[in-house]
């Protein structure tokens, strides 16, 4: 969670840095809201997990990681995002 909100916090630092479009803020403050949504899902699934057994059992393992991955998922296609928005006003610097 911390190192999603460092890494929501760059973006929209980067979004004032180069002026993006209504659009852009758009598709950023979206996918920022998704990834921080995921993580609170996937930390109660966690707590839920837990609540229920904390020993070895496989459907606890498959309900923590589905749930984990959801927010890989996510935070992958945020860097997209973010690469699609940022990556052409960072190359026409040089
Ligand atoms: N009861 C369980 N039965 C089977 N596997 C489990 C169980 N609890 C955790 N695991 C496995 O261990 C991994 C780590 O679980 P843990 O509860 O530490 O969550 P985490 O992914 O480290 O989350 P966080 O760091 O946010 O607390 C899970 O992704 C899962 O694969």
């Amino acid at each position: 969670m911390r190192i999603h909100s460092v890494m929501a916090l760059i973006a929209i630092a980067l979004g004032f840095i180069f002026h993006v479009s209504h659009a852009e803020w758009l598709a950023l403050v979206l996918v920022i809201g998704f990834v921080m949504i995921l993580e609170v899902i996937n930390t109660a699934v966690e707590t839920l997990v837990d609540l229920y057994t904390e020993e070895f059992n496989h459907l606890a393992k498959i309900a923590k990681d589905t749930a984990a991955a959801a927010v890989l998922c996510m935070a992958i296609v945020s860097v997209i995002v973010g690469i699609i928005i940022f990556a052409p006003k960072v190359l026409a610097l040089f």
